[in-house]
């Protein structure tokens, strides 16, 4: 048996011997669905999780993967056409504002971004989190681990930045013991200077960060920004670094499937519930005009990394649709309510597979991602004798991987924040 199974399987029974009768009741229905299907053992039963790559029989293989598969009629759901593509959209009328474009992106095109996301994206001026702890090479980690691979000669060690951390040092506190669900204000019109004004001192780098080979860092690269720049302490955008442009490829995909949904399917149906959209009035009436993308992160999940649940509320856009790319293994996604106490729905995103988070209800819901399926990495994503020069070391990095490529608007288009 695989030696993490075992461990699994050891934990569980101890964990079930000394589980008290009444823990359980302590979780929100949100965080007992997180637990419940991160458990490596039992594996979690997915008969609860709506699966849309079962009703396309071209993805018959990719649905066999790894023996993982949800059902296709797990949650409420309608099929709604999309205008320029042959594929299809999905909406949720529990859940207004949800669109899921199953896969929207071609093979080639889910390559292309994987290649952009390692190769491209993940070196400065974009920050990542390794860049928090090390000095890392201006190629980048994935760049310097590839040259390893091609020679070793090339292995360098990549420092780190550690520094004696003295009160007043120029870094934030570090703070220790389990991670709080501390709630960030919402970003707004009305309090976006307030927000702007509050100091936002970087990271601590880690004492304890040793010099590593690439090799040894790569599977730590957790995230790599996009655009305007995210203050983790705070949960606000830092906009005194500037704004780097949101580079083309992503801004055409996320622009191509924005304007590939029909709207008024979405919003002003039979069946729509009424939203409160405030002052600005239904904004999807513009959104072929005015939804224009200038922040966001590449999330790189190996198969043990979850992401906890919570609501992205830091854009002053606060309906506007954040799009989501799914590249490499399948995960399960959980969207619930406004708090974490409504039952999430469960979703099995696959590669290729987009999601938009939209109007007022959708946007600000709890989302988060407690597992990857593990050898779910579709065969299309594994080695074949075209384009990208060293795919296997593409291949070999995202059998373990799933790429999250999560796209917001923080500003209206052509708004331009005082001072920068
Ligand atoms: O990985 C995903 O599908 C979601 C990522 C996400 O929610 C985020 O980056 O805020
Ligand atoms: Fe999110």
């Amino acid at each position: 048996m695989d030696p993490s199974l075992k461990k699994a399987k050891r934990q569980y029974f101890k964990s079930i011997r000394n589980r008290s009768s009444d823990i359980q009741n302590d979780w929100s229905p949100f965080r007992a669905a997180e637990k419940r299907f991160k458990a490596k053992f039992p594996p979690p039963d997915l008969s609860t999780v709506l699966d849309l790559a079962l009703l396309n029989p071209d993805r018959d293989q990719e649905a066999k993967a790894g023996g993982w598969a949800g059902r296709p009629d797990a949650l409420k759901s309608r099929e709604v056409s999309l205008s320029d593509s042959k594929t299809k959209g999905y909406i949720f009328p529990d859940i207004p504002g949800l669109v899921i474009l199953p896969s929207f992106l071609s093979h080639q095109k889910q390559k292309e971004l994987v290649y952009w996301s390692l190769s491209e994206h993940a070196k400065q001026p974009n920050e990542t989190n390794l860049d928090i702890h090390y000095i890392l090479p201006p190629e980048g980690v994935w760049n310097a681990y590839a040259a390893t691979k091609s020679d070793p000669s090339l292995e360098i060690q990549i420092k780190p930045k550690s520094v004696a951390l003295d009160a007043g040092s120029g870094y934030e506190e570090q703070v220790s013991g389990p991670r709080q669900l501390i709630n960030n204000t919402p970003a707004t019109s009305t309090n976006f200077d307030t927000l702007n004004g509050i100091t936002k001192l970087p990271a601590a780098p880690s004492p304890t960060a040793q010099p590593s080979s690439p090799s040894i860092l790569l599977p730590k690269l957790r995230w790599a920004n996009i655009g305007w720049f995210y203050h983790w302490g705070t949960k606000q955008y830092d906009f005194t670094k500037g704004k780097i442009e949101v580079h083309n490829k992503i801004r055409d995909v996320c622009r191509h499937a924005v304007r590939a949904v029909d709207w008024k399917q979405v919003f002003d149906n039979d069946n729509a519930p009424q939203l409160d959209w405030g002052d600005a009035g239904p904004e999807w009436t513009s959104w072929n005009e005015t939804y224009e993308p200038d922040a966001g992160i590449v999330n790189f999940y190996q198969t043990k990394d979850t992401l906890m649940a919570h609501v992205d509320r830091s854009e002053v856009c606060a309906t506007s649709p954040l799009v989501s790319i799914s590249l490499g293994n399948a995960a399960i996604f959980l969207i619930g309510g406004q708090t974490r106490d409504t039952e999430p729905a469960a979703i099995l995103l696959r590669s290729g597979d987009v999601v938009i988070m939209s109007g007022p209800v959708c946007r600000r819901a709890y989302h988060g991602v407690p597992r990857i399926l593990e050898n779910t990495l579709p065969s299309h994503l594994r080695c074949s004798d075209d384009d990208v020069d060293n795919w296997s070391l593409y291949e070999e990095y995202m059998k373990t991987t799933r790429i999250n490529i999560n796209v917001r608007q923080v500003f209206p288009k052509g708004f331009v924040p005082d001072g920068i």
